[in-house]
């Protein structure tokens, strides 16, 4: 039997999201009807679809699960938490300016601005192959990965969710789509990366491409973002403090550099439009 299917749809920075309301009614879609609805030709068009639930734990608001254009579910989506928090307040499901949230990541935590912009606590980065799915023997601030021949060096961080980051002289000239397309599928990253394109201006901003696992290239890519900044941070070439330039605009991302820290991402957060669409 078909329904009617409504939704939200949003972006953070051009990073495009239908937002899906889960909490009276249980999600059921599948990969295919995803894909389906993801598809900027015979669907609505997104890079993810974000799933507002019920929260499975005390002491939390929310849940928030992500899927990608290519129906895979995904630890974590920073462009969309900040659309996930501006969602719950604009439909009144909330009155909480601060918003604790569960992801298949963690808990993060969200704070509305009065300016209209979102700060979201994303959680401590993670660098260990154990704690990211990729093959490597030893632990290292830049990995050697062969592509076609080729040797980059990578550096990999979690916020989540998995993240290969290559320093480039200009982001504008970076083989985006072909290299990016390859380091996402290569055999050393089992559950497949989010490949991100970084040229450092100065030690307080950067610019950033992303081709990110499951879509290809988004025009702003949150947790690439904060893994760009983790890991030029790091390799001693960034400050604490650091802007991100994304196509549409920019990002805040702070992290104190050490091992307990959490990193911060301030953004804004867009709805576009709402419908309904049968299924
Ligand atoms: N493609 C990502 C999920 C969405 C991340 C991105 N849209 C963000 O804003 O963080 C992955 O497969 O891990």
């Amino acid at each position: 039997m078909r329904t009617l299917l409504p939704f939200t749809k949003m972006h953070g920075l051009g990073n495009d999201f239908i937002v899906i309301n889960a909490l009276t009614k249980p999600f059921s879609l599948t990969p295919l009807q995803i894909r389906y609805l993801a598809n900027r030709h015979t669907g609505i068009g997104c890079d993810q679809l974000l799933v507002v639930e019920p929260p499975t734990q005390p002491m939390v608001d929310f849940r928030y699960r992500i899927f990608n254009a290519d129906g895979s579910e995904v630890q974590q989506c920073g462009n969309g938490a900040r659309c996930f928090a501006k969602y719950v307040r604009d439909k009144n499901l909330t009155t909480k300016n601060l918003l604790h949230v569960e992801t298949m990541a963690g808990i993060i935590h969200l704070h509305l601005r009065p300016d209209g912009n979102v700060t979201v606590n994303m959680g401590k980065p993670r660098f260990l192959p154990t704690e990211i799915p990729f093959q490597a023997e030893e632990t290292a601030l830049f990995y050697p990965l062969e592509v076609d021949d080729r040797v980059y060096q990578i550096s990999v961080v979690s916020m989540g969710n998995p993240h290969a980051i290559l320093i480039v002289d200009n982001v504008r000239d970076a083989p985006v789509q072909t290299l990016g397309a390859k380091i996402e599928q290569h055999p050393r990253f089992p559950e497949r990366v989010n490949v991100g394109f970084m040229q450092i201006l100065d030690k307080h901003q950067i610019r950033l491409r992303v081709f990110e696992r499951g879509v290809g290239e988004t025009f702003a890519c949150g947790t690439g973002a904060c893994a760009a900044v983790v890991a030029g941070q790091r390799a001693g070439l960034l400050n604490t403090s650091v802007i991100v330039q994304l196509h549409y605009g920019q990002l805040h991302i702070e992290w104190a550099v050490n091992d307990t820290a959490t990193v911060s991402m301030s953004g804004p957060a867009t709805c576009v439009f709402e419908g309904t669409i049968e299924l």
